[in-house]
């Protein structure tokens, strides 16, 4: 990196990029990639890993999930891909955290939480299955014809390691001697205004280290926001992001986990396929696919369904055993929501959001095509893709719909349980859509949190609290976004205070915010799991799972609509030191936590202009239909 300088960014990528490596011999998507310290282009290198297979239908993503639209490249491929094409969820797992048998233990899981019946749907899962597998990817990293290029290879990847950590040091050595305290370039220096990536690059390290060290190092009386905005300037020009959302995102991280996000979101996450169980089982498709020359692995213990493809011969996305039905091009992350939702056989379950059928065609198979899975979206064009997808993939268990979710339950409920895979910014899926980095605005999210909040309380309204099996709800987006996921959640337990979140049974991903700037959420919004690219090397994503208690809606018991009766064990955080307190919820401080965060919900009267013009995208959008400006309250009441 300090080696070999670049003019432009592309050049300084170049220099760190991953080696490109054809074998099999990688981590799963489960392991969390190393961290790097402080330097970007290093986060670049332990991120890659090696770089993934190219699905044939990768450079089909399209972010008008967001408002239903469907752009004209939204074509044959996506309609036989899954939600991977169209840039939807993120995710991951922290290494080990899963026992060995989790989808089973999943099911169990939730059945012994809240007492339905566990079941291992993909049948035995036992162990003489495991060891036939492990023997079938042992063989197929044997196939490394070149022991030979294997140990030249080795030895170039150790000295160009060796070369590179040198580089670094004299970098390290240079920047000690000369001064430990990083000075700000004045307004007037030519350095603040040079376009040289380089020097963003080399201002955001040395600003990082100072951040990271910040009484040691500051210069003179230079405060935390000057550095701050100085790095944030830098990091929207050194990877393009505008700076609403630079700001945005930043926040979510400690200063030096920001920049490997950043650096996450420059690296395409592994291509993963998950096993269509209603016509193979995973055993056997790694088998025909290595036949075919396909380098894969499983995507990690936490999934008997996962696999992970390195390379292949042959596009992924139209092998023979793809037009078969017996795989899903899925992201990862998006096994997490459905995993979480844990079906059981013989339900009825929603999912409201469910184009181009990633998810529901995972639920039906769960469900091992029994019950009934309604999968609706309310963007018409978006249907034909998740039509396609459940005939390919033989799902004989679907109704297929087309309504906004707000129309929900007004169309049917009752459902035993409730998928809602959110329309989102996708801030989570950016090294699909780069163009999330410039096109989103405050009023993009606005809209879109809005929307979110108006969705969640239908898919609660359509779920029958007295199912004997369910009675659940799961939210999902692929946007790391507070207001798109804890600001949502903490809405829904306000309005229905007959839901309660529950665990989502998935035992990694980090805990959701229960405080976030000057937000402050229900404590128990600390259920709710968060995923990252860096982290997890799957793409962002956010869970959370709500179980169901009543049918009623309760009055209110509280102005904030929480009911502050129960008195149970949470985790408060103190004012002034920020720190978490192990005590007993009181009503008070309870009340005084969602008192604050009410100030930022959502409001459907104050906010109704916003919903209109949301309706009135989505209505022009998928039908052409214009709505006619609705004329000022004011006015109306005037005549
Ligand atoms: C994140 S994608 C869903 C991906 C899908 N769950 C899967 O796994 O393949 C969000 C979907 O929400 C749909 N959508 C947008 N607004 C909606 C609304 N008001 N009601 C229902 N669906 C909506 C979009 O058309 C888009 O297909």
């Amino acid at each position: 990196m300090a080696g070999k300088p670049s003019n432009n960014k592309k050049g300084a990528k170049a220099a760190s990029s991953p080696q490109k490596n054809n074998k099999r011999k990688v981590a799963a998507v489960e392991a969390p990639s190393k961290k790097a310290k402080v330097a970007p282009s290093k986060a670049v290198k332990s991120n890659g890993k090696k770089a993934p297979a190219k699905a044939d239908s990768e450079s089909e993503d399209d972010e008008s999930w967001a408002y239903g639209a469907v752009s004209e490249s939204e074509s044959e491929a996506e309609e036989m891909d899954d939600e991977f094409v169209s840039a939807e969820e993120g995710s991951d797992l922290e290494t080990g955290a899963l026992g060995d048998d989790f989808l089973g233990d999943e099911f169990a899981a939730s059945d012994d939480d809240e007492g339905g019946p566990g079941a291992d749907l993909l049948g035995s899962g036992d162990d003489e299955e495991e060891e036939e597998e492990e023997d079938i990817f042992a063989s197929n990293s044997e196939d490394s014809d070149d022991d030979d290029m294997e140990t030249k290879s080795r030895k170039l990847d150790a000295a160009k390691k060796a070369e590179e950590e040198e580089a670094e040091a004299e970098l390290q050595t240079n920047i000690m001697l000369e001064n430990d305290k990083y000075v700000l370039p004045g307004d007037d220096h030519e350095a603040l205004h040079s376009t040289d990536l380089q020097v963003v690059l080399a201002r955001i390290q040395e600003i990082v280290r100072v951040l990271n060290n910040f009484r040691e190092m500051r210069e003179g009386n230079r405060s935390r926001n000057d550095y701050i905005s100085q790095l944030l300037k830098d990091l929207c020009m050194y990877y393009g992001y505008n700076e609403y959302l630079m700001e945005k995102l930043f926040y979510i991280f400690p200063v030096s986990e920001a920049i490997e996000f950043f650096e996450a979101n420059e690296v395409p996450r592994p291509v993963t396929i998950r096993t269509n169980t209603l016509k193979t089982r995973r055993r056997e498709l790694a088998q025909a696919l290595i036949n075919r020359g396909v380098n894969l692995d499983p995507v990690g213990k936490w999934s008997k369904v996962g696999l992970q493809v390195f390379d292949s011969p042959v596009p992924i996305g139209a092998t023979p055993e793809y037009l078969a039905g017996h795989y899903m091009l899925q992201a990862a992350s998006s096994f997490l929501p459905v995993m979480a939702l844990a079906p059981q056989e013989h339900e009825r379950v929603l999912d409201m959001a469910s184009a181009p059928g990633g998810k529901s065609t995972y639920i039906a198979a769960l469900l091992k095509n029994t019950g009934m899975v309604f999968a609706n979206d309310a963007n018409k064009d978006r249907t034909k893709s998740l039509v396609a997808n459940i005939h390919r993939l033989g799902v004989k268990n679907a109704v297929v719909c087309n309504y906004d979710g707000r129309e929900f339950p007004g169309v049917i409920g009752g459902f035993d349980r409730v998928l809602l895979d959110a329309p989102c910014s996708g801030t989570g899926v950016i090294s699909k859509d780069a163009s999330v980095k410039t096109n989103k605005s405050e009023q993009d999210f606005q809209m879109l949190s809005q929307l979110q909040k108006q969705l969640v309380l239908s898919a609660i309204d359509s779920v029958d609290a007295g199912s004997k099996t369910g009675g659940y709800i799961v939210y999902s987006t692929c946007s790391v976004v507070v207001d798109e996921n804890e600001d949502v959640v903490n809405y829904a337990l306000k309005k229905r205070p007959n839901v309660k979140l529950v665990s989502t049974g998935l035992d990694f991903g980090k805990e959701g915010f229960t405080r976030f700037r000057e937000k402050v959420f229900h404590p128990s919004i600390s259920l709710t799991r968060r995923y990252y690219p860096h982290m997890h090397n799957m793409d962002g994503f956010y869970v959370a799972k709500f179980k169901k208690l009543s049918n009623k809606i309760p009055t209110k018991k509280a102005d904030d609509g929480i009911d502050l009766d129960e008195e149970e064990e949470f985790t408060p955080i103190t004012e002034d030191s920020g720190k978490r307190q192990r005590g007993k919820k009181t009503s008070a401080a309870a009340k005084a936590a969602v008192t604050e965060a009410d100030e930022i919900s959502f409001n459907a009267d104050e906010d109704e202009e916003l919903i209109r013009s949301s309706q009135a995208k989505l209505l022009q959008s998928q039908k052409g239909i214009k709505l006619r400006p609705k004329k000022a309250e004011s006015s109306k009441e005037s005549k």
